[in-house]
């Protein structure tokens, strides 16, 4: 009888008998249990409750109900003990959410129609479990927000701290100014379903960029937290992250937040210990010589959390970590792990397993709550495993927990969704230089085909698996993007799975043009080839038409093994089949929208940096020596409206000797007025037509010679 709850649970006890579940049920203990789990074991049973029936015991330890059972429930926070026999069923908590926690069990173990004989005793080991939206980006809908509580009621996280970065009312300018109504009344609801779903609805402000440390910006934020009481909120952070200057001053902070736990937090009977985001967050921009942490350490008020995000902004706890830090500020740490959050590489989805953090950790931090993408639905997956790893440490499995996460949130589509994430959880290269594992299991596979491939004796079983593989790619994208039981995670999701389906069909493709050049078939060959040039240009217009923000704009996908692999296999069956006939065909797969033509020497070779929208020539450091006549042509795949153009020759004198014109066919040329900026670079404007030529042609008398600096092109649809 293998008993599936989430989050594992501490203590189970099977017999490994089980009864048909009861027709009806008798509550017992209504009036005294928690009212929150009374109301979901209602909603649960529905007409299965009567007054007669199969008896069911809630209560909190010391209530009638369940004093039977006081010697056995956990005298831990939230902890529960469960009983399950053929007598009576008993949910009893060592405080009200411990019973609403022993509830949800109850609910999971309703499964195959029948209960299993069982005895549970059951406790967190982490105090704060959950989430914190504390991203850059587009802040997550009210929907989404409400929907998020709903799930993690049923995964027994207990917090959700609100502090989106892009909420005016949340940062500068307007912390000080209550919500309008209509926000106002959003968060209202959202207090109130986190409460139904035991989740403490955690509101945070960011006053750093401006506040001023007087009292009447203290006045403000005081009053502010009042008008945010009055809302319903009973749980309170003040984030100091990402700030300098006078925000940034140690003993200021200690003395604002001292007085806040003084008159605010410790004075209402209801409200959750005070939450800091310190400025010194991480151990790599903390500084032992400004005392920061020290003064945090030593002044603030022991009640106070103060969180984490690790030794570095992005980064694995780990045991060492957390007591070093655990040393600086005399507390266990309240960590925020940056993960799954993606702000700083939004063309990734990061769909993988959680891992990496100390299963030893529990007893050195306070609280655990993760920054998700800003992909509501798809940070479930993580999410999910968080729950379970910051219940139970111990017996976490990264690869369960991440199969149950999956079956849990779209139990429709496990295996395609399963297909998709294995491919979606890499960064890429990024600021932070932090990486995740991807395509694990195709992975050596596919280094090992390339390599005998490349010596000329690949295995056929290898060949297969790798067709295979893209087939289930393929497969995958079309089976989810079709699937109606969760169109929030499609939707999220929808510009990635058909980036996804494009990889799936351009793999089995490029794998044809080896069989077609082993068979000598010309024609087949030729095909292929096109399909695949076909797809990689289909793949590049759909990064310049979804995810479109000024950071990382596009749709990438399978970027760590099977992108490279698509490229590889095209290139190496190109060369052969050039080889075998004599022929030139261009070996790069990877689709360009500009295409560089120039008659100095210097510069033919010049690799461009094209991006969704722009296009850069790579920067020389060595002197271009630019003959009389000679002339760089810049030509876009399609005629574009190009808001400007900029370059820099980093030339002394003036740039007479120079033109730079643009055209639309190639025939017809318009000059383009260059203007120089403060900063030495010339600008180009021209009236606003579409163009897909830009040139610059040394119309001089003689040779000049420049510093190729900068030299790029914007161009939008
Ligand atoms: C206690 C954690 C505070 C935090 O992580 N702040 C932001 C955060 N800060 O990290 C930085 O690197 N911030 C930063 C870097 C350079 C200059 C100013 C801020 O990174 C996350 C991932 O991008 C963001 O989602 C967070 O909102």
């Amino acid at each position: 009888q293998d008993i599936q709850v989430q989050p594992s649970p501490r203590q189970v006890n099977v017999t490994g008998k089980s009864m048909t579940i009861p027709v009806a049920f008798r509550l017992v203990g209504e009036q005294e249990a928690n009212p929150h789990a009374i109301a979901l074991l209602k909603q649960f049973l529905g007409d299965r409750l009567g007054t007669e029936g199969f008896p069911l015991f809630v209560g909190e330890k010391g209530d009638r109900a369940v004093r039977g059972a006081k010697r056995l429930i956990p005298d831990h926070p939230e902890g529960y003990y469960l009983s399950i026999t053929d007598k009576a069923i008993t949910l009893a908590g060592n405080d009200e959410r411990g019973t609403y926690y022993a509830a949800r069990t109850f609910m999971q173990l309703f499964h195959e129609g029948h209960l299993p004989f069982v005895g549970i005793q059951d406790y967190p080991d982490v105090r704060f479990r959950g989430v914190v939206e504390g991203f850059y980006g587009t802040p997550w809908s009210h929907e989404a927000r409400l929907r998020q509580l709903r799930f993690y009621g049923e995964n027994k996280l207990n917090t959700y701290i609100y502090g989106p970065k892009d909420d005016p009312f949340h940062s500068s300018p307007n912390w000080r100014k209550p919500y309008p109504a209509k926000e106002a009344a959003r968060l209202a609801e959202l207090v109130k379903v986190a409460d139904e779903n035991e989740v403490d609805f955690v509101w945070a402000i960011h006053p750093g960029l401006d506040i001023r440390w007087e009292t009447s910006d203290r006045d403000s934020l005081m009053a502010k937290f009042e008008r945010m009481y009055d809302l319903g909120v009973r749980s309170f952070a003040v984030f100091f992250d990402d700030i300098s200057g006078e925000g940034a001053k140690a003993d200021r902070q200690v003395e604002l937040l001292n007085y806040i736990d003084d008159h605010f937090v410790q004075v209402k009977p209801d409200v959750t210990p005070l939450i800091v985001c310190p400025t010194e967050y991480n151990k790599g921009w903390a500084r032992p010589e400004s005392g920061y942490l020290a003064t945090i350490g030593e002044k603030l008020n022991p009640s106070v959390e103060v969180m984490w995000t690790g030794d570095r902004v992005i980064s694995e706890i780990t045991r060492e970590g957390v007591e070093w830090i655990r040393e600086q500020i005399k507390r266990p740490a309240y960590i925020w792990w940056n993960f799954p959050v993606s702000d700083y590489v939004r063309d990734h989805l990061l769909l993988g397993e959680v891992y990496g953090n100390g299963k030893d950790i529990a007893g050195s931090i306070s609280g655990f709550v993760a920054n998700p993408m800003e992909w509501a639905e798809a940070s479930k997956l993580a999410i999910y495993c968080v729950a379970d790893y910051t219940w139970n440490m111990q017996s976490y499995d990264r690869s369960r927990s991440w199969h149950r996460a999956i079956r849990a949130i779209i139990p429709e589509n496990v295996e395609a969704f399963t297909v998709f994430a294995r491919h979606n959880s890499d960064l890429g290269e990024n600021v932070h230089r932090f990486r995740r594992e991807e395509s694990v299991e195709i992975q050596p596979v596919a280094e090992r085909f390339m390599k005998r491939y490349r010596e000329g004796h690949y295995d056929e079983r290898d060949f297969l698996a790798l067709q295979d593989e893209f087939e289930r790619v393929a497969e995958a994208a079309d089976l989810l993007l079709i699937d109606r039981e969760n169109e929030a995670l499609i939707e999220e999701i929808t510009p990635w799975l058909h980036q996804f389906k494009i990889l799936g069909d351009a793999g089995q493709e490029a794998l044809a043009m080896i069989k077609a050049g082993e068979r000598g078939d010309r024609e087949l060959f030729l095909r292929k080839y096109n399909h695949v040039k076909a797809l990689r240009k289909r793949s590049y217009e759909l990064e310049r038409q979804f995810n479109q923000n000024p950071y990382q704009p596009g749709v990438k996908t399978g970027t760590t093994v099977l992108q490279p692999l698509v490229l590889d296999v095209f290139t190496e069956a190109t060369e052969r089949f050039n080889r075998q006939n004599g022929t030139d065909l261009p070996l790069l797969a990877d689709y360009s929208p500009c295409k560089l033509t120039t008659n100095v020497p210097q510069l033919e070779h010049l690799p461009l940096q094209v991006y969704p929208s722009r296009v850069h020539l790579t920067p020389l450091l060595e002197v271009v020596k630019w003959p009389a006549g000679g002339y760089l042509q810049l030509e876009l795949d399609d005629a574009y409206r190009i808001p400007g153009t900029r370059l820099n020759f980093d030339v002394k004198g003036d740039l007479s000797w120079g033109v730079m014109e643009v055209s639309a066919d190639g025939e017809t040329w318009q000059t383009v007025t260059l203007t120089r900026d403060a900063r030495g670079r010339l600008n180009g404007k021209w009236e606003d037509t579409p163009v897909k030529f830009v040139r610059f042609t040394n119309t001089g008398e003689g040779e000049q010679q420049v510093y190729l600096r900068e030299f790029y092109v914007v161009f939008s649809l």
